[in-house]
């Protein structure tokens, strides 16, 4: 079996023009979305995905507004740019581009964003908000990974989980999404302490592979007829992206999500969604 490709990019790109749809009905009532982005420091993986992000933004029609600080920033410069973005009507959502410099206290930053425009749903009013069933504006890694599986008619109603780590962005988050009544699955969290990884994932109907560990999905590992996901980014020694998941499990899976141009547009997607979304929710447009 060869496995079908999960085309995050074509999907992305499906779901920006119906955003761009959107953003003109909101234009014609007077009112434009825009996108904040904060970037702290040089990495250059980070600005890319960042400049990936303003791209987006200028194809569905939104402003965008970029703050950047060097990498000797201070907890206390970053926190007045948020206070910024807090303030200004321009930027309806924003996001504080993770990871931030050693030193600086993340959850803090985090904290200070008014919740309200939380583009990314990781301000820890809206993760409550998701565990509490409350409508929130959800994390992009995960809700993007749904959205590919829904796109291509994976069946997530009873279907067995098995997510790969536990940071933040996604392996904490997005069982909580997949475990809403709407999407009803199993989910079984592993992570560096688990016993015995290859047993939970040749029992998976899908994997969500996000430990950020190159080619840690074996093809021996995957059962056949499965979806494999493929969320990690580490890069090899020319920089290019290398998945974690090993190349052979496209002889074994029935549906796989290539890296790149798989989960990445489709987060790249839902941020864009999210800020659309509540720029909607404020003006009472009802959908
Ligand atoms: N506050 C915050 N929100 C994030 O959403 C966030 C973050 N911090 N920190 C880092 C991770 C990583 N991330 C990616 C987004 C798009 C691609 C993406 O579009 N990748 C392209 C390839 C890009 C390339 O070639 O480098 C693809 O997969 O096709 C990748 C990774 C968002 N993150």
């Amino acid at each position: 079996m060869t496995a079908q490709i999960l085309d995050g990019k074509a999907t992305a790109a499906a779901i920006k023009s119906e955003l761009a749809t959107r953003v003109q009905a909101l234009k014609a009532r007077g009112i434009a979305p825009g996108l904040g982005t904060v970037l702290v420091g040089d990495d250059v993986a980070s600005h890319k995905y960042v400049a990936g992000k303003h791209r987006d933004c200028a194809e569905i029609g939104i402003a965008s507004i970029q703050r950047e600080l060097p990498a000797t920033a201070t907890q206390e410069q970053i926190e007045e740019v948020v206070r910024e973005l807090n303030d200004d009507p321009d930027c309806t959502g924003y996001i504080v581009q993770l990871p931030l410099p050693k030193g600086i206290d993340e959850n803090r930053i985090l904290q200070l964003m008014d919740p309200a425009k939380d583009a990314d749903g990781l301000h820890p009013a809206n993760l409550g908000k998701l565990v509490l069933n409350e409508p929130a504006p959800l994390p992009c890694t995960p809700y993007g990974v749904i959205r590919l599986l829904r796109q291509y008619g994976v069946e997530l109603n009873g279907a067995e989980v098995v997510v790969v780590g536990r940071g933040v962005t996604i392996g904490r988050s997005i069982p909580l999404l997949l475990t809403r009544r709407s999407e009803n699955s199993t989910v079984t969290q592993c992570h560096t302490g688990t016993r015995d990884l290859s047993a939970h994932l040749r029992r998976a109907d899908i994997i969500v592979a996000a430990a950020g560990v190159p080619h840690l999905i074996k093809p021996e590992d995957v059962k056949p007829g499965a979806a494999v996901l493929d969320v990690g980014v580490s890069r090899d020694e020319h920089g290019k992206i290398v998945g974690d998941v090993h190349p052979g499990v496209r002889d074994v899976a029935a549906w796989i999500s290539p890296n790149p141009g798989g989960v990445g547009p489709m987060t790249r997607a839902m941020l864009v969604a999210n800020v659309v979304d509540a720029a909607e929710a404020a003006a009472g447009v009802t959908r």
